[in-house]
């Protein structure tokens, strides 16, 4: 025999009243079984309303007619329980006063009313039912609304009841309910009618409880709150219990106690999907590890604190008794060995009485300032990590920081794997995330904000879309895009931006401020936040300190942040440091090619780098490349390097050699050089002319450049051509380099003469490593691979 269970949601529409009745004709095929039923939807909660509009003399009649309306059933007379009602409500509203007694009375009905709505509907569908009120044999004490079941004597009862029903009958049974020995009717407390199911397949001898509710069964953390939540396939009694004691909804304790005595299995299934095999919960071992997150959202935490009461016994016992007293529970509690503050969670609906009854029994410390405040944060959630021990609670607490989520205390169990962490409620759901991607190794969410889509921004933009699900599969990273923006206007979409994100710019972005992006992160609660930087915008780096403050990684291929003034470069690192926030930008120089990683290791490992020469430009190695041994106008070849994505937005940066120097200065940075971009000695390839027009002129007359550069072509020696280059000379011992830009005579042969293509070539000398110098060369620009060397960096960031 099997007891099958429906919720209130199981039975709130038409839609999922049909599919019960299809999970109870198929089960009755295969096995006896018994049903039973919580109120209708949300009844439970309309009657008690209905009732305290009734105590406090409102109109209650109203509401009254709604309710009948929404549970009337043409083919069900259900008379007789709206005219109870309708005098308890009467009877209420005249003495003003609503006894837990009446109150157990009233809600009952709500059970009674949909155990007989549903055995009418079983019967007009050929299924022979029964509705069976639980009152008969639930017997219960008189605490009323929490009534404590005499178990012995329901057990016999329930038995002797059930052998006398007739075979071939399903019993349709209301949850919840109970009565005393004299008949009065009782309940059993919230959650109470999966108890009514427990202690049932306890006295029957169920072989399985089938619990069914509106999920596909018990969860890592609430899907609601953690989208890659995953559901549990099994679950030990124990663990399930820790799980309801922590507050998962879902379940509930007292349902788990009537199990143990037979070992009756619990499957949790989903009354819409019920193919799904569920969450089974039995006595069967299963691994032991991590099995869920809670949450618990309304508490508030109270702190009380004193400067007289270090090594006065008894202040604790005073706090406890006086909350005992008031009938207040606590939750999670803390206390340093200074004794100097307690700080406890109660519920929140039950804060100010607490805080009342502190005041009162402190009234006179509180006088003397023994005690000099209680006081109370309402804003408070408690995530619980069930199955956590603080042998590895480091990763879960480094990443919650890293978030900047600093929790307001954490509590662990002595016995047992539980821990326990405060947060402010705002930060809740972002908590939960972070926590969740980080212990059940499931896909870790990245949220991008990427600034600038232009050529290198536009191809990151493909890559990561092309690339994300395989990302997913490999390294359990999602890399989530919610902002597009450029210098006016973002797109926005916490989901996700896809595939069509240029069509979706024009039709769906608006002007933004970045505290709008930054805003909308904290509104939508985005963990593992990275603001990406593909602009050659100085006014875009303003914005660097602020994001990294609002907990926000930074990767740049725009070098300006880098090189402009020392004392900002310093700033942005203090800050990063401050807030755990890591800065890469392995783009800026030798765009996709390993150089800065490469510089930033022997440097740490205490090699002195003396010297880095090369071409560090790949636009004017490009351009020189060919320019120097073909028969073609300097124009012609700037024109394809602009087109091929090798120059900067402006190429006159590139011809200037103003983004040599800031390459140059990036790397001297990096050795621990002092150096300003104004000492760096640049030489500047663009005739003057041409330097203070705007952009587009600029663009419209390279042919302007030609006579310059032939001259510098004619000029060459036999078997020379012309490299613009780049010197950094430096030391350990010195606060500043020597940094140089210029353009020179190569022989053809020469290592640096044989540079092909959009190439660049870095050689770097090392005490250690003497004469013979470390080399990097390849492609040192375009957009492709700039990109790539962008998306390298965030998989760094992410797998942090
Ligand atoms: N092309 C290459 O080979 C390499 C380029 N880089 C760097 O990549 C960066 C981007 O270069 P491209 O994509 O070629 O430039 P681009 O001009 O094609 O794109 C820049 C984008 O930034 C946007 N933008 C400008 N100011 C902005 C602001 N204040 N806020 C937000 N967005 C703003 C523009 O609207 C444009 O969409 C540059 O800093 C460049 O130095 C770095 C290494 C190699
Ligand atoms: N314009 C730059 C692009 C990479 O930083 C270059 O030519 O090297």
């Amino acid at each position: 025999m099997k007891v099958l269970k429906f919720g209130g949601k199981s039975l709130a529409s038409e839609h999922t009243f049909k599919n019960v009745i299809q999970i109870i004709e198929n089960k009755s095929k295969e096995s006896e079984i018994v049903v039973v039923v919580s109120a209708i939807g949300d009844t439970t909660d309309i009657l008690e309303n209905i009732a305290e509009l009734a105590k406090n003399n409102q109109d209650y009649q109203s509401t009254f007619n709604e309710f009948k309306e929404r549970v009337y059933h043409k083919d069900i007379n259900l008379e007789a329980e709206f005219q109870l009602l309708s005098k308890l409500f009467e009877g209420v509203s005249l003495i003003e006063d609503c006894t837990p007694k009446i109150k157990d009375l009233i809600l009952s009905q709500g059970e009674i009313i949909s155990s007989r709505v549903l055995a009418k509907q079983l019967n007009a569908a050929q299924l022979r039912s029964v509705s069976i009120d639980s009152r008969d044999f639930i017997i219960t004490d008189d605490s009323f609304g929490n009534a404590i079941v005499d178990e012995s004597l329901s057990k016999s009862k329930t038995q002797n009841y059930f052998n006398e029903l007739p075979l071939k009958i399903i019993p349709i049974v209301t949850g919840f309910i109970g009565a005393t020995q004299k008949g009065e009717t009782t309940t059993l407390g919230r959650n109470g009618s999966n108890y009514t199911a427990a202690l049932l397949s306890n006295f029957l001898k169920a072989e399985e409880l089938q619990n069914y509710t509106h999920v596909d069964g018990i969860f890592t953390a609430n899907p609601d709150w953690v989208k890659n939540a995953q559901k549990i396939e099994e679950l030990h009694f124990e663990e399930a219990n820790e799980l309801a004691n922590f507050g998962a909804s879902i379940l509930h304790a007292k349902t788990i106690i009537p199990l143990l005595e037979n070992s009756t299995p619990l499957r949790i299934l989903n009354t819409l999907n019920p193919k799904n095999a569920g969450t089974l919960i039995s006595a069967k071992a299963t691994d032991n590890g991590i099995k869920s997150l809670s949450l618990q959202s309304d508490v508030s935490l109270i702190q009380f604190e004193g400067r007289g009461l270090l090594g006065i016994v008894g202040v604790d016992a005073r706090v406890f008794t006086s909350l005992a007293n008031e009938g207040i529970s606590i939750g999670v509690i803390s206390q340093g060995s200074s004794e100097r503050g307690l700080g406890f969670t109660v519920k929140q609906s039950e804060a100010d009485k607490a805080i009342k009854a502190l005041q009162k029994e402190f009234e006179k410390d509180l006088y003397t300032k023994d005690v000099s405040g209680i006081s109370l944060i309402d804003d408070i959630a408690v995530l619980s990590i069930i199955g956590q021990d603080l042998s590895t609670f480091d990763k879960p607490y480094a990443a919650l920081v890293k978030n900047k989520i600093i929790p307001i205390l954490f509590n662990n169990t002595v016995t047992g794997k539980n821990v326990s962490i405060l947060v402010r409620k705002h930060e809740a759901k972002k908590a939960l995330n972070v926590i969740h991607g980080q212990i059940f190794g499931v896909a870790k969410n990245i949220n991008l904000a990427l600034f600038g889509h232009g050529l290198v921004g536009g191809t990151l933009i493909d890559q990561i879309l092309a690339t994300a699900s395989s990302i997913e599969k490999k390294k359990n990273i999602r890399l989530n895009i919610f902002a597009i923006g450029n210098s006016k206007k973002v797109l926005l979409n916490e989901n996700g931006i896809g595939k069509n994100w240029r069509e979706d710019i024009k039709a769906n972005s608006e002007n933004y401020q970045i505290q709008d992006v930054i805003r909308f992160a904290n509104e939508n609660h985005l963990e593992n936040l990275i603001a990406i930087d593909n602009t050659a915008s100085s006014s875009f780096v303003d914005n660097y300190i602020s994001l990294v403050q609002s907990g926000f990684d930074l990767i740049s291929s725009n070098k300006i942040g880098n090189t402009i003034s020392y004392s900002f470069y310093k700033e942005l690192r203090e800050t990063l440091k401050r807030n755990h926030k890591e800065y890469l930008y392995e783009t800026n120089v030798g765009a996709g090619l390993p150089l800065i990683d490469t510089i930033k290791l022997l440097h740490l490992s205490g090699e002195n780098i003396t010297k880095i020469k090369g071409v560090f430009s790949g636009s004017l190695s490009y351009i020189f490349n060919n320019f120097s041994i073909q028969d073609r106008p300097f124009s012609t070849v700037l024109q394809e390097a602009i087109e091929k994505g090798y120059t900067e937005p402006d190429p006159r940066e590139d011809l200037s050699g103003n983004d040599v120097g800031r390459k140059l200065l990036i790397l001297a940075r990096e050795l621990d050089l002092k150096n300003e971009f104004q000492e760096i000695k640049i030489q500047n390839l663009i005739p003057e002319e041409l330097q203070a027009i705007d952009t587009p002129a600029f663009l419209k007359g390279l042919d302007k450049l030609d006579s310059y550069f032939e001259k510098q072509k004619q000029d060459l020696v036999p078997g020379t051509v012309l490299r613009y280059v780049g010197e950094l000379n430096g030391d350990l011992q010195e606060e500043k380099g020597f940094l140089e830009t210029k353009l020179i005579a190569v022989p053809i042969n020469s290592a640096l003469g044989q540079l092909k293509g959009s190439d660049s070539l870095f050689e770097i000398y090392t005490e250690s490593y003497g004469d013979n110098p470390i080399i990097i060369q390849g492609a040192g620009a375009g957009a492709a691979v700039t990109a790539r060397g962008v998306f390298g960096d965030i998989l760094r960031l992410a797998d942090k």
